[in-house]
């Protein structure tokens, strides 16, 4: 049975931005994630897309509203449950978040199991690079890589893991049209054998693909799209 695993209540965000002035970012957004769904979060730029993965990760705190992933606020937890619960649950893909530029990319991908203590496979995480059709070596700094290999470096850590939920915030932006399809076919397959995969994206005909899109307009939530097509998708965010 699918269970819930993301529950996001009136979840309000606001950024100061000094001298008393402040603006609202995401405003008053609710609604639940189960396990085995692959969900899409679309809009136009601006709208908050960005804001609201930050925040229902645990990784950006709400002004108002509250987060649950399994059942835990991530806001509540103390700084070495919060570190156990990414390293154990959560998978983030995000461009700009978690890698670490001073590791070669065979560190970077396996940094989840070192600190957990897990045996590592070389020829396995090897295997797994080549699936994702990375051409880059293992042995080079991911700070000197394209967008595109780190993006790939991002979902090879991701899949070497366990984790039932997963956020990604434009996995598919830097990447060929091949590697998109890879990248795509990947997620969706972690929704299927039980994952939560929550995904932000520009891309209409890929979000077509995902079991439901959340469509964001000026912070926000504007409509939950179930089995969408990109004609829907299109008329949702304004441009249909
Ligand atoms: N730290 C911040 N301080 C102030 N404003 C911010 C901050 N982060 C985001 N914003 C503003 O919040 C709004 C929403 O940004 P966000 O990146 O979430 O949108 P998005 O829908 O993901 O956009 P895009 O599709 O262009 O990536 C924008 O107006 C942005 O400028």
């Amino acid at each position: 049975m699918n269970e819930n695993v993301i529950a996001v209540q009136e979840l309000s965000k606001n950024f100061n931005l000094g001298k008393g002035k402040s603006i609202s970012v995401l405003k008053n957004i609710s609604f639940l994630a189960c396990s085995n769904e692959f969900i899409s979060i679309v809009g136009p730029s601006g709208s908050g897309k960005s804001t609201l993965l930050r925040c229902m990760s645990g990784l950006l705190n709400p002004t108002q509203g509250s987060v649950k992933l399994d059942a835990i606020d991530p806001y509540q937890l103390s700084p070495s449950k919060t570190a156990k619960m990414r390293r154990t649950k959560l998978g983030f893909i995000f461009q700009s978040y978690n890698l670490v530029p001073a590791l070669p990319v065979f560190e970077n991908v396996v940094l989840p199991l070192r600190l957990s203590g897990i045996k590592i496979d070389r020829p396995s995480v090897e295997r797994l690079l080549k699936s994702l059709n990375f051409t880059a070596k293992l042995t080079s700094f991911v700070g000197t890589l394209s967008g595109g290999e780190q993006q790939k470096v991002a979902i090879a850590r991701v899949l070497v893991t366990r984790a039932r939920i997963i956020f990604a915030d434009e996995p598919t932006g830097a990447v060929d049209a091949k590697a998109k399809e890879i990248i795509f076919d990947r997620l969706r397959k972690l929704a299927d054998n039980g994952a939560c995969v929550i995904m932000v994206t520009h891309d209409v005909d890929l979000a077509a693909r995902t079991d439901r899109a959340l469509v964001l307009k000026d912070g926000q939530l504007i409509k939950t799209l179930t089995n969408p097509d990109a004609t829907e998708i299109l008329a949702a965010i304004g441009k249909g």
